[in-house]
C-alpha cells in the first residue's frame, strides 16, 4: 500500500486557470490587479519564493511589481515602502516577506488590511478568531483547500496539527475549528509529552514544526492522510517534517517539494484576485 499523491502542483494549475478566468472577467470592469511584493535582504530560498509569485501572477494576468530593499535595511525604512504601497491604487495587494529580522507584528500591523494577501494582519487574524470574513493565511487556508480537492472529510475528523507558528500552526487550528470545516484540533509543539501518542489518533496531521523526518511511519494511523508543511534545507535540497517511508502507511500525502509549497502560491493568488474584486464590487464566484 502507498499512499495517494496529494499533488498541491496539479491543483496549483487549476487554480491558475479558475483564477485566470476570474481575472479576465474583472478587466472587463476595467480593473487589473496588481501584487507588490517587498523583499529584504538575499536569503536564497526567500528571494525563490518571491520570484515565484511574480510568475505565478503573470500567468494569470495579474501585473506585479518588486520592492527589493537590501538585507539590513531599517524598520523605519521597510516602514516607508509599506505606506508607499498602502497609498498606490495601482497595488491592489502586498506582502512582506517573512521573516525580515525586524519587527513582525509592526509590519504587519502598518499594511492596509485590505491590501493584506498574508492574511497576517492583526485584524484580518482577529476576523478569523470572531467569525468575519477576511483574508485567510495561505499556508493553513492551501492545506484545507488541498484536502477538500481530494475529498479528504473534515467534518468530525480529528486533526493534528504540529507547530504553533503565526504563518502555519495557530491559524489552522482556528480555520478548522471553524463551523464550516468542524473538525477536532489537538496542537502539538515543543511542549507536547508524547507526540506519537496523539498523531497515531489522528485521521490528518500536518507536520509544520520545521523539525526534519519529525514524523515517522509508526506515528500514522494507517490510512490518514499527512501534510507535510517542513521547509528545512539541507544542501539546498528541502527536508520536510515527513519521513519518506510515512508514504507506506499514509492514505493521504503531500510530496515535499510539490504539496503544501504550490498551495501556498495558489491561495495567495486567489487572495490577490478577491482583493481586487473586493475593492471593485465585484461579486466573486459562488
Ligand atoms: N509574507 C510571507 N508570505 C508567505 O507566503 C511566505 C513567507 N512570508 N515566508 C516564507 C514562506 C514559505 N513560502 C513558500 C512558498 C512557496 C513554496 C513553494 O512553492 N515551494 C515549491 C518548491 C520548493 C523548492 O524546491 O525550493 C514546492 O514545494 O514545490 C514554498 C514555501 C511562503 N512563505
Amino acid at each position: 500500500m502507498t499512499a495517494t499523491v496529494l499533488d498541491g502542483k496539479a491543483v496549483l494549475a487549476t487554480m491558475k486557470d479558475e483564477l485566470r478566468a476570474r481575472v479576465a472577467r474583472l478587466a472587463e470592469a476595467g480593473v487589473v490587479p496588481g501584487l507588490a511584493t517587498v523583499l529584504v535582504g538575499d536569503d536564497p530560498a526567500s528571494t525563490w519564493y518571491v520570484g515565484a509569485k511574480h510568475k505565478d501572477c503573470a500567468e494569470i494576468g495579474v501585473t506585479s511589481i518588486r520592492k527589493d530593499l537590501p538585507a539590513g535595511s531599517s524598520l523605519e525604512g521597510v516602514l516607508a515602502v509599506v505606506d508607499e504601497l498602502n497609498e498606490r491604487p495601482d497595488v491592489t495587494a502586498f506582502l512582506v516577506q517573512q521573516p525580515t529580522g525586524l519587527d513582525e507584528f509592526a509590519i504587519l500591523s502598518r499594511v492596509d488590511p485590505s491590501k493584506d494577501v498574508d492574511g497576517l494582519h492583526p485584524f484580518n487574524l482577529g476576523s478569523l478568531v470572531m467569525n468575519k470574513k477576511a483574508p485567510l493565511p495561505c499556508t493553513p487556508v492551501g492545506c484545507v483547500e488541498l484536502l477538500r480537492r481530494y475529498d479528504v472529510p473534515l467534518n468530525g475528523a480529528e486533526v493534528v496539527v504540529v507547530g504553533r507558528g503565526l504563518t502555519v500552526g495557530r491559524p489552522l487550528g482556528l480555520i478548522l475549528t471553524r463551523r464550516s470545516e468542524n473538525a477536532t484540533v489537538t496542537m502539538c509543539h515543543t511542549g507536547t509529552k508524547d507526540l506519537a501518542a496523539h498523531t497515531r489518533q489522528a485521521d490528518v496531521v500536518v507536520a509544520a514544526a520545521g523539525v526534519p523526518d519529525i514524523i515517522t511511519p509508526d506515528m500514522v494511523k494507517p490510512g490518514a492522510a499527512v501534510l507535510d508543511v517542513g521547509v528545512a534545507r539541507r544542501d539546498g535540497k528541502i527536508a520536510g517534517d515527513v519521513h519518506k517511508d510515512v508514504a507506506e502507511v499514509a492514505g493521504y500525502l503531500t510530496p515535499n517539494p510539490g504539496g503544501v509549497g504550490p498551495m501556498t502560491r495558489a491561495m495567495l493568488l486567489a487572495n490577490v484576485v478577491e482583493a481586487a474584486e473586493r475593492a471593485a464590487g465585484v461579486e466573486p464566484p459562488a
